[in-house]
């Protein structure tokens, strides 16, 4: 008999009717492993009635949840919609479990995605799969530990076993504030087809990619008790004229990857066309970035979206005297987040046309948006010749090449105004002799 693993399930999906198996699929909980199995998700769902194949080699084998003679444990944090403080909680239970203290310190940690298989236009909650190669019975107990101390009511507890004929359970636990817990249901986890879209896509638009001022604002307002930082962004915000209108010069935006060489081109074609360069975030909130990385994606997110809204309003007043060159604006923050949210291969992408591609309607557009690409192998010489402090964020690009694809490929999807792609590579003269090219043929 294999050791037993722990799972932490979302309240609201253990509270979805009884699955699942030869139900209709639309009531079905189903769950996305991330990192499990190298860039594939392993999908797998949950069935009361306990039918499912014993040996289906598609079947999630407790191998895979429950590294003999390890143990394994999971958690996903309830959430509604676009909540903060679920957001916050996600946040620092990983910051727990990956701080390298203690038995937790030893576990693998993968992602968890819970998600309905209906097909809604909600974001998956968020949990963790947790792998103790080491079976340790500390660990269990101190990931009761960190649940409890996590406010009221702890998130629910699912442990899993292996059955018999060799499949696997998982048992669903309250776990109670001073002690103990209560079996909440018992159920065989069994293989989930992948679903058509990658499980985060339906959310994007609601925690990752804002396409108004809106809905970014009310992300930081349930924020300001938490961040005062979030209050001083909104006052800014505010004093923002509505429907910022650009004037009649041209305004140019350059995007790329870190080390691209957008400060570059954006200095010399500053002075070349005599225009007023300006980046997104502005220099009125860039003294928050900081804390504002550190938080969950949701705010961070946010906080980038109402950035490009306090830029806009920079641009519509320097365009009426000047041209205008723009180091990142909205494709930076909408790249970025979804190639962070969208876990695995490529291929798990929105597809080009997809609506989180779509400029937000209530944000200034600009003329012109050009995309500065160059090897992997150049952008990594160019940020070690550099030799300043990557953020976390950039440390993990150059670990990972499949970010960082990802992001290069989304910039590219961007729609109306889509990226014009420049290479890049050639001598700071020359890709500014193209960049200047383009620009007059455009705006001329
Ligand atoms: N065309 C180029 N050829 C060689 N090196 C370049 C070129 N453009 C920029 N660099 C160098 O690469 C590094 C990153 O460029 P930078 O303009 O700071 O990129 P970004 O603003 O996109 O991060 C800098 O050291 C810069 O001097
Ligand atoms: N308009 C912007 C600009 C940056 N960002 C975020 O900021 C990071 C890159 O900014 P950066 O300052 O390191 O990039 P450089 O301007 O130094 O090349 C990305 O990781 C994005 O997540 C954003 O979301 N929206």
């Amino acid at each position: 008999m294999l050791p037993r693993g722990l799972a932490l399930l979302p309240r609201s999906l253990s509270a979805m009717p009884a699955p699942l198996m030869g139900s209709s699929a639309h009531t079905r909980p189903c769950f996305a492993v991330e990192g499990a199995g190298g860039s594939e998700l392993v999908y797998f769902t949950l069935s009361r009635s306990g039918e499912g194949p014993a040996r289906d080699p598609c079947c999630p084998q407790p191998s895979c949840f429950l590294p003999a003679p390890g143990r394994c444990y999971s958690l996903c944090v309830p959430a509604a919609p676009c909540s903060v403080p679920a957001a916050r909680l996600h946040r620092r239970l990983q910051q727990r479990m990956s701080g390298g203290q203690g038995p937790l310190g030893r576990c693998r940690v993968l992602g968890l995605l819970g998600y309905s298989a209906d097909g809604a236009q909600t974001a998956p909650e968020k949990g963790f799969l947790i792998q103790d190669p080491q079976g340790s019975p500390e660990t269990e107990r101190a990931l009761e530990e960190l649940l409890r101390s996590q406010g009221e009511p702890p998130p629910a507890l699912g442990v899993y076993e292996e059955g018999e004929r060799g499949e696997l359970w998982q048992s669903l636990w309250d776990l109670r504030r001073a002690g103990g817990r209560e079996l909440l249901r018992r159920a065989r986890v069994v293989a989930a087809e992948a679903p058509p879209l990658h499980p985060a896509v339906p959310g994007l638009r609601h925690v990752a990619v804002f396409h108004s001022l809106e809905a970014a604002r009310r992300v930081l307002e349930q924020c300001t008790s938490l961040i005062p930082e979030a209050k001083a962004v909104l006052d800014l915000v505010h004093k923002c004229p509505k429907h910022s209108k650009k004037g009649d010069f041209p305004v140019i935006v350059i995007e790329g990857l870190d080390a691209t060489g957008k400060t570059t081109v954006t200095q010399s074609l500053k002075a070349s066309l005599n225009a007023v360069l300006l980046r997104s975030p502005p220099a009125s909130i860039s003294q928050w970035r900081k804390t504002f990385d550190d938080e969950p994606t949701l705010i961070r997110r946010a906080f980038y979206a109402l950035g490009n809204y306090i830029v806009a309003s920079e641009i519509a007043k320097a365009s009426t005297e000047s041209p205008v060159i723009v180091d990142r604006y909205w494709h930076s923050t909408a790249a970025y987040a979804i190639a962070t949210e969208i876990s695995g291969k490529m291929q798990n992408l929105p597809s080009a046309h997809h609506e989180v591609y779509h400029w937000p309607e209530d944000l200034l557009k600009p003329d012109l948006v050009l995309l500065l690409t160059v090897s992997p192998e150049e952008r990594i010489r160019r940020l070690h010749g550099r030799g300043l402090e990557k953020t976390e964020e950039e440390t993990e690009l150059e670990a990972n090449s499949l970010f960082r694809q990802k992001v290069e490929e989304s910039y590219k999807r961007m729609d109306n105004p889509g990226c014009q792609d420049i290479d890049a590579s050639p001598a700071r003269e020359e890709v500014l002799k193209t960049v200047l090219h383009l620009i007059k043929k455009h705006c001329d």
